[in-house]
């Protein structure tokens, strides 16, 4: 594999790159932050391989700048380009910054990265969390994970499509995943995608706007397996709806398997014709349910095994047996316990969990909402809501939104583009790096933990009146 291009070196190549894309106005302080983390590697014909640290960062690079990285990477090298981006984590990325800078820095390595073979740039963004390895059975989900199973063993086969529906925070993702897992793991020459459907419309949008719609054909439809996220994010956007129908019925037709996840059933998918919700309902429908109180204990303690942290068995009852119809909240409940211990240096016990999360269980389900969020968030801040909102990258603004993008993601059963939507039409991977970027805060920063905590427990109080 040449890491050179005639006699300029791939460095020269990115300096260059870095030059043109200083000069486009069309880049944001956002994608600025994303391009200082990444590596690159090696051009190999029209594919430039770049490496980043993380799969946060490389879902960033693929789905919202690959366009402009591409348009200046090929108008450096006089010809048109592919980038394939490869995660590797000895990249010692600057953890992306909120002020930031102007200067793009190169991300520096610890030791020089195996060139990646051609085969990553089908990379199908897996989460490596979510494995059937992972996943707790019970009865809730027992059928939906046994059809999952039986689609990553044989794909194309049995239950085509898949269709996997349920409430929010209750497993469907974590299936979705487990299957490009597997299937990729028993047959690793299986091309799997896995897509949100708000990426399959921005991609869809981008090809029509880029004039490139034989290579997102290409992306969709030469696949074995595709994985498609949320489906519900689909309804009403007619256009896009068409295109996925021609995806799904080109998959179909070449005996390629398609699994699909929805907050509904095809049937009560709104804004979606007949002749599609027919088709989904071809193979198999099954639900996934809230898990029932030994299945959340079981989920807690896998998870708690996983994180490597000790968690008395009475005190995962009592999380599991207050916090019942989300997973995510369930997940969300423990880590800050554990998280509360570790600052404090205390043992994990149940009356320390009981005063952790009182304000978090309350006999109460009034429906709390984005803007009960965001208002008490801004409140707390000193800001108004229209700041907190808006786009300012002061500190204090962006922390107050990460924090309030965070709460809505463990309150309310707002998907992550919904939650963009009311922070001022933010994209959803915004919205994911700052629940990630809470969640890891929470865990490491005693003033991070308090603020969350507090304010968590204002927005409780206020929706108790
Ligand atoms: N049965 C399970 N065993 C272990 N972990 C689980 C299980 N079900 C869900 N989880 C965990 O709960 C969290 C939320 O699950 P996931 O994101 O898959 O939900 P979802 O149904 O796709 O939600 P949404 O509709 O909001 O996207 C994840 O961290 C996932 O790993």
């Amino acid at each position: 594999m040449a890491a050179e291009t005639g006699t300029e070196t791939m460095d020269d190549v990115w300096t260059r790159t870095l030059a043109v894309l200083r000069a486009d106005d069309a880049v944001t302080a956002q994608h600025r932050s994303f391009i200082r983390l990444i590596k690159p590697l090696a051009i190999v014909e029209d594919n430039v391989f770049l490496a980043v640290r993380e799969d946060f960062t490389k879902n960033y690079v693929e789905t919202t700048i690959r366009t402009l990285i591409t348009r200046a990477l090929s108008q450096v090298l006089g010809r048109e380009v592919r980038i394939a981006v490869t995660v590797d984590s000895s990249v010692n990325s600057p953890e992306p910054s909120d002020s930031l800078d102007d200067d793009f820095e190169t991300a520096p390595v610890q030791r020089r990265p195996q060139a990646p073979p051609p085969a990553t740039y089908e990379d199908p963004h897996l989460n490596p969390r979510y494995t059937f390895d992972t996943f707790v059975i019970g009865a809730s989900n027992r059928f939906a994970h046994a059809a999952a199973l039986a689609v990553a063993e044989s794909p194309g086969k049995t239950y085509n499509p898949l269709f996997i529906y349920g409430d929010s925070g209750l497993g469907k993702t974590h299936l979705l995943h487990a299957i490009g897992h597997y299937t990729r793991h028993l047959k690793p020459q299986t091309r799997v995608r896995y897509v949100n459907s708000e990426e399959f419309t921005n991609d869809f949008i981008n090809s029509i706007r880029d004039d490139q719609s034989l290579s997102f054909k290409r992306q969709y439809r030469e696949v074995d397996v595709l994985l498609i996220d949320d489906i519900q994010f689909l309804q009403g956007k007619e256009q896009t709806l068409e295109e996925f129908f021609h995806t799904f019925n080109a998959l179909h037709n070449a005996g390629k398997h398609v699994v699909i996840t929805s907050d509904v059933s095809p049937r009560n998918l709104d804004g979606i014709e007949e002749r599609m919700r027919t088709r989904f309902e071809w193979g198999l429908m099954t639900d996934v349910q809230p898990p029932d109180l030994e299945t959340r204990i079981a989920i807690l303690r896998k998870k708690a095994a996983a994180d490597d942290v000790q968690a008395p068995s009475d005190v995962l009852e009592y999380i599991a047996s207050n916090i019942t119809s989300n997973i995510r909240e369930l997940e969300g409940a423990l880590i800050r316990v554990t998280a509360f211990a570790a600052l404090n240096k205390q043992p994990v016990d149940l009356s320390l969990a009981q005063v952790v999360l009182k304000d978090l269980i309350s006999d109460d389900d009034s429906e709390i909402t984005a803007s009960a969020i965001i208002g008490t968030t801004a409140d707390y801040f000193g800001i108004s809501m229209e700041e907190l909102t808006g786009t300012s990258r002061s500190r204090v603004y962006v922390t107050a939104r990460q924090i309030a993008m965070y709460l809505c993601r463990q309150l309310t059963d707002l998907s992550l583009p919904k939650i963009g939507e009311h922070f001022g039409g933010k994209d959803h991977t915004t919205v994911m790096y700052a629940v990630k970027k809470v969640e890891d805060q929470i865990a490491q920063r005693r003033q991070m933990y308090n603020q969350v905590n507090e304010i968590h427990a204002r927005i409780k109080q206020q929706s108790r009146g």
